[in-house]
């Protein structure tokens, strides 16, 4: 029997240094659209490419622009745009990984950055940009990035920006780009009939380069819903949170307030979680990005701006906190999980009124969602005995225990040994201060909950932890450095041992919100939820 063989890169045509930077990042073989494309695209054909999340457009349209363009030639030479500013950054990322041997260099540019940092950085001479529609625009019109050496270009997520309104500064960019020998590129995982115009107009003769056109999401991806109230969604998710084995999630919320409402509901549960979204500076979002792909988060709570193309590549899970509008977001959100071989579970959470909505995606992606019932209390407990349990067998079985051993020893000369160890387990699991932990009914929460904030201000409680000698101005001074909002138009109410309210400007409210999550002060975590929340609950 023969066995088929396996394509490698070294079976395309490409040059030494670059099959040398793909080794470099474990690249072995090329995945099905990579093995399609790459050819088409290195004879400057234009293309038209579709295959599902996370099976590698991006090095399908990215090798052949790091094989093409001169190194030498301090020109920009090819141009790709992206919907997000994340995207973009992770685009030009895997650029320069691509062509790290043939010293190809990519520049992201995207808005929210210095734009005199970027005028000085376009006239170093990068071969390739990589940005978002806006701020290339801003910087075409300004005479500050120009196109007329530009060979290639590059659509990703062609109909997301479309969608998104970015139509006329998409076809401001193709009008600058020279028609003559250049080579258009469009790439995404779903390709509504809309890009045809636009791949009328300013291509020439395009190729369809499609992997499995009937298939929108990945096999990989295992696909659950759950039905629950509105009002019982936070706590829905937390008994998922509990359930699963999320090793790192995404959790996605319709609107950025949802996102911040939710990251406060989960904090003041005792489940930590950063928020993503389009109201965050850009410092936050990179510094936010950064943790994420870290390893450092295990949710990040977001809107649809990480919906398309961002790639974590050990995400375990996606969970749509709310049900996506479009259904084609939902290919690209569950389409976070499951990348290049791995597996992954997409959670949704619907209300018995969205059940139309699950249907409309399901006819899209042509896969049934299977429903799951939420874990009781009681498989959530026992679901955590069994983790624990497996930990101490784990760390029984690799007998590194010394000093502890001889702790133990002197205990069970006097207690019982169950009561020791249960003692030891009730330690690591809650720490020595466990009893004095604020709950909801802690009566100096609601006394001081019970004061409104003044008129367009919102006010926060912050637990602080127990820090000894703390001063408001210490407060207020690391508020305003973590948030970037003048120290002066904080306002303090009182610290009041281990927690303290803080009132901003309603306009400041969730910068100052963002910033505070998984914040530490003096090494003690602090966690804040809106006053007025409490006051209801
Ligand atoms: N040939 C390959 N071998 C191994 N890993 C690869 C290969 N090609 C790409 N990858 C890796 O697979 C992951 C997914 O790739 P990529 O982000 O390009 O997917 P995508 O198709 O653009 O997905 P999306 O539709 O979500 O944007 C990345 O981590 C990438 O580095
Ligand atoms: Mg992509």
């Amino acid at each position: 029997m023969m066995v088929e063989r396996l394509q490698s890169f070294g079976d395309i045509q490409l040059s030494k240094q670059i099959v040398q930077g793909l080794s470099e990042m474990g690249f072995e073989e090329p995945s099905p659209i990579q093995q399609q494309a790459i050819p088409v695209a290195l004879e400057d054909t234009d293309i038209i490419g579709q295959a599902q999340t996370g099976t590698g457009k991006t090095a399908a349209f990215g090798i052949p622009i790091a094989e093409k363009v001169n190194a030498k030639f301090q020109a920009v030479q090819a141009l790709i745009v992206t919907p997000t500013r994340e995207l973009a950054i992770q685009v030009a990322q895997e650029i320069s990984k691509i062509g790290k041997y043939k010293h190809v260099k990519p520049l992201p540019i995207y808005g929210g950055q210095p734009i005199d940092r970027q005028i000085r950085a376009l006239r170093m001479g990068y071969q390739v940009v990589v940005g978002t529609p806006g701020r290339l625009l801003d910087h075409l019109n300004r005479g500050t990035l120009r196109l007329q050496h530009v060979k290639m270009m590059v659509l990703d997520e062609a109909d997301e920006m479309l969608d998104m309104g970015f139509v006329d500064d998409i076809e401001s960019l193709l009008k600058a780009v020279p028609e003559e020998g250049r080579q258009v590129m469009l790439f995404s995982a779903t390709m509504p009939q809309a890009i045809r115009k636009l791949a009328q107009t300013y291509m020439k003769n395009p190729q369809s380069v499609t992997v499995s056109r009937d298939e929108l999401t990945v096999p990989l991806i295992e696909q659950v819903f759950y039905e629950t109230r509105e009002s019982k969604k936070v706590d829905a998710l937390c008994r998922i949170i509990d359930m699963e084995d999320i090793g790192q999630g995404i959790t996605f919320c319709r609107t950025k307030r949802g996102v911040d409402e939710l990251v406060v509901a989960l904090e003041a549960r005792g489940y930590f979680a950063d928020a993503l979204h389009g109201d965050l500076s850009q410092q936050q979002r990179d510094r936010v990005m950064k943790r994420f792909r870290d390893g450092k988060t295990e949710m990040l709570v977001a809107t649809d701006v990480a919906a398309r193309g961002i790639d974590i590549s050990n995400l375990t899970h996606v969970i749509n906190f709310d049900i996506p509008q479009d259904p084609v977001s939902y290919v690209h959100r569950i389409g976070r999980t499951g990348r290049i071989g791995r597996r992954g579970l997409a959670i949704t959470l619907i209300s018995p009124k969205e059940y139309r909505q699950l249907r409309l995606i399901e006819n899209l992606i042509k896969t049934r969602i299977r429903r799951r019932e939420l874990p009781s209390l009681a498989d959530i407990s026992e679901r955590q005995a069994e983790n624990l349990k497996n930990q101490l067998i784990k760390l029984i079985q690799n007998d590194r225990l010394g000093n502890y051993r001889a702790i133990v020893g002197d205990l069970l000369e006097e207690y019982d040994s169950t009561d020791v160890a249960a003692a030891a387990l009730k330690f690591a699991v809650e720490g020595a201060d466990s009893e004095e932990r604020i709950d909801d009914n802690d009566p100096d929460v609601n006394h001081f909950g019970n004061t409104g904030a003044a008129p367009g201000m919102v006010r926060f409680f912050m637990n602080i932890g127990r820090v000894q000698q703390i001063r408001p101005q210490d407060i207020i001074r690391w508020i305003a450095e973590e948030s970037g909002i003048p120290g002066n138009i904080i306002g303090m109410i009182n610290i009041y041992d281990k927690f303290t309210f803080v009132e901003v400007p309603e306009e400041y409210a969730s910068r100052v919100l963002s910033c505070m999550h998984q914040a530490m002060i003096k090494g003690r975590r602090v966690s804040v939820e809106p006053a007025k929340a409490r006051e209801n609950s």
